[in-house]
């Protein structure tokens, strides 16, 4: 396996909201390998954004470490963190909410690069290469984020985020606004560009369907916890825990009649989190001692690892 880029040790990160703690996170361990991708795929609420933001060091861990290439975020100087930062870049969900709308192209995409002191002559020149990777056309530096379509706003949202040369990309919901044909462009492109440039990305979404385009691997997250992590052929020809079986049974494919309600019930209220294992009230296999005591995430298969008290096991 390739080197470490980006490592979770044990982290949680909590909110107080109501008077009451409230895991977001709750004690994550993953490991992104240069080069790949890792996907990130649950419910609303889940934790997803939350983690991006850990990983970009935008809010610190509760407990736990951080690690990017073995050295843990928290440690570094001021210097040390501010150079790191241009290497590890988001694309966020909404191009029309992330791009200033009054700012050209141009001035948009060059945006961290002034901020990491680049001179206006490289930055010019690094504005014209990244518009030939997203497929984006050179006059757009003089136009305005409302001159595009939703997708080329992606477009120049990726190009924003690839301008300081990041060798980690996060994609936090970076399709999920656009339709479907052109999420297929989108998702093309990034694994283009990742094969081409070398990225390791973090690619977060709650569609199921778009993570196993571009992944390598699946980490499938339930009330802050990783509940699943395998290979992306592993987790959706042998999924292991019921929560990532009904996700892929909701998960529409031509010639197969849609399954009727994704997963039974609402997720739980992360305030008041279920005792034992947090999906026994949705789970068709519960027995008693799901509701007593939470699975550890262990090896069920060869890389593969479920926290389930009945890894593969089927509801009959
Ligand atoms: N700043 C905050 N203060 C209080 N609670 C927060 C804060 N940020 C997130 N949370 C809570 O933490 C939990 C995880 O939220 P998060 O946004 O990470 O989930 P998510 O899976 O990305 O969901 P979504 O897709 O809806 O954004 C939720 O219960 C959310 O309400």
């Amino acid at each position: 396996m390739s080197d470490p880029v980006l490592t979770l040790d044990r982290v949680s990160r909590d909110y107080v909201r109501a008077g009451r703690r409230l895991a977001a996170v709750d004690e994550v361990d993953l490991v992104v390998h240069r080069g790949k991708t890792l996907g990130i795929v649950g419910e609303s609420g889940c934790g997803k954004s939350t983690l991006a933001r850990l990983a970009l060091h935008l809010v610190p861990p509760s407990s736990g470490r951080v690690l990017r290439e073995g050295q843990d975020i928290a440690r570094l100087d001021a210097g040390a963190l501010r150079r790191l930062r241009a290497r590890m870049q988001i694309v966020f969900q909404d191009p029309n909410a992330s791009l200033n709308p009054r700012w050209r192209v141009g001035a948009i995409i060059a945006e961290p690069l002034r901020a990491q002191g680049w001179s206006r002559q490289k930055r010019l020149d690094r504005v014209s290469e990244v518009l030939d990777l997203v497929g984006l056309p050179q006059d757009a530096v003089d136009r305005l984020p409302s001159a595009f379509s939703g997708g080329q706003k992606q477009r120049i949202g990726i190009a924003r985020a690839l301008a300081p040369e990041p060798d980690l990309l996060i994609c936090d919901e970076a399709v999920s606004a656009l339709d479907a044909s052109i999420q297929a462009q989108i998702l093309n492109l990034l694994t283009d560009l990742q094969a081409r440039l070398g990225l390791t990305m973090v690619f977060i979404s709650h569609n199921l369907a778009v993570v196993r385009h571009v992944s390598q691997r699946v980490a499938v997250m339930y009330l802050g916890r990783i509940v699943e992590l395998a290979s992306e052929a592993d987790l959706f020809d042998r999924p292991q825990h019921p929560y990532t079986r009904t996700l892929i049974a909701a998960v529409p494919e031509p010639g197969r009649p849609l399954q009727a309600g994704s997963v039974r019930g609402e997720p739980p209220d992360a305030l008041a989190p279920p005792s034992g294992c947090h999906f026994h009230p949705r789970c068709p296999l519960a027995q008693n001692i799901c509701r007593r005591i939470s699975p550890p995430l262990i090896e069920a298969a060869s890389g593969h690892l479920a926290s389930c008290h009945f890894p593969g096991a089927s509801a009959s």
